[in-house]
């Protein structure tokens, strides 16, 4: 349960006045999520999700919003944050920076198929191309310096094999990272998060359609085929394994190529940029395990996982049929 901040409708109030949203007909909390202290609101005008946040700060916050705005402004089914009168998107509420943004109908999906793939692959290309007029910059914060920062943190913490497999790997991605076709690869400002469960789907049974994506949380500057890699690690995984799924991940590739067509070095890097996302989530479930933040994170995630994935990614590289 993910409320870390109770409050009362009392508290919601002044920012429906100040969003010139009709009475407060509903407040309720929202037991997923275990980053921030989220509600379901309900007033005349709509339905709302109201957002506390427990570990950003104010002045930490535009970019991401903007960000969810300018998307949302574009035709993206991505949540639009309410401005005030003066175009203000970060508010306060019970004495926490706070955004309302719009609640997307539908549910995630936690096991997804062709079907989910492909209109995530279509989505994330047209995410991809809405950004290149947006014009805030912010270096994705989980990224290559932040990669070297917690490296040597977590290492204490694991075994000798699990030691090779970490220091080989950092040595791996700072060569691609310098190399010069890294450094011409297309970028922008990217989710970095695309997860199954920050995707919701509406509709019939076999007939759903994607109805959003959410959780900006950790966007930032990379490269797009970055993205596509991390999408690729959650969505087309067999979580028994932590194999890639040839069938899924061709069908999420074939959709996005359809609405933006990659550059040749990005299905040549993808292999490797698989394996730096891989090991992007590998040591932040690592930071969550051994070094958890006082209440922050309340159920952290199994690190194994990505180790799996990473040794996947490695031993069997996948290329995508073009
Ligand atoms: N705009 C939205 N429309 C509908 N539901 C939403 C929306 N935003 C969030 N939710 C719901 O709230 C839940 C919690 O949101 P979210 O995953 O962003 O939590 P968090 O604690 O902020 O982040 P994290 O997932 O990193 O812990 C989601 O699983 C989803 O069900
Ligand atoms: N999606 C991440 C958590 C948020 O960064 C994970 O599964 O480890």
């Amino acid at each position: 349960m993910a409320v870390y901040t109770p409050i009362t409708p009392d508290d919601v109030t002044p920012l429906l006045a100040a969003l010139q949203l009709g009475p407060l007909q509903a407040c309720e909390p929202i037991g997923s999520g275990i980053e921030n202290t989220n509600y379901f609101v309900t007033t005349e005008d709509g339905a709302w999700v109201l957002t506390l946040f427990e570990r950003l700060e104010t002045d930490q916050l535009p970019y991401y919003l903007r960000l969810m705005q300018h998307l949302a402004q574009r035709g993206l089914p991505v949540p639009e944050p309410r401005a005030n009168a003066e175009g203000t998107l970060v508010h306060r509420v019970a004495g926490k920076p706070a955004a309302l943004v719009n609640r997307l109908p539908g549910h995630s999906v936690e096991a997804p198929d062709v079907h989910h793939v492909a209109q995530l692959g279509a989505t994330l290309a047209r995410m991809h191309q809405a950004v290149a007029d947006f014009p805030l910059h912010q270096d994705n914060l989980r990224g290559p310096a932040w990669r070297e920062h917690i490296a040597p943190a977590v290492l204490p913490y694991l075994d000798a094999a699990r030691q090779t497999l970490l220091r080989d790997e950092l040595v791996f991605q700072q060569h691609l990272s310098a190399s010069a076709v890294a450094h011409g690869l297309p970028a922008g400002a990217v989710h970095a998060d695309l997860f199954r469960d920050n995707a919701l789907f509406d509709g019939l049974p076999d007939r759903e359609r994607l109805s959003g994506v959410f959780d900006f949380y950790f966007a930032g500057h990379d490269h797009f085929a970055y993205d596509l890699a991390v999408v690729l690690n959650d969505w087309c995984i067999d979580l028994d394994s932590g194999q890639l799924d040839p069938t899924r991940a061709q069908a999420l590739i074939d959709a996005y190529r359809q609405e933006r067509p990659p550059h040749g070095a990005e299905w040549l890097l993808l292999p490797g940029l698989r394996r730096a996302a891989a090991l992007r989530f590998w040591l932040s479930r690592l930071a969550d395990w051994h070094l958890p933040r006082p209440a922050h994170v309340l159920q952290p995630k199994p690190p194994e996982h990505f180790e799996r994935v990473l040794r996947a990614c490695i031993d069997t590289p996948w290329h995508p049929a073009l």
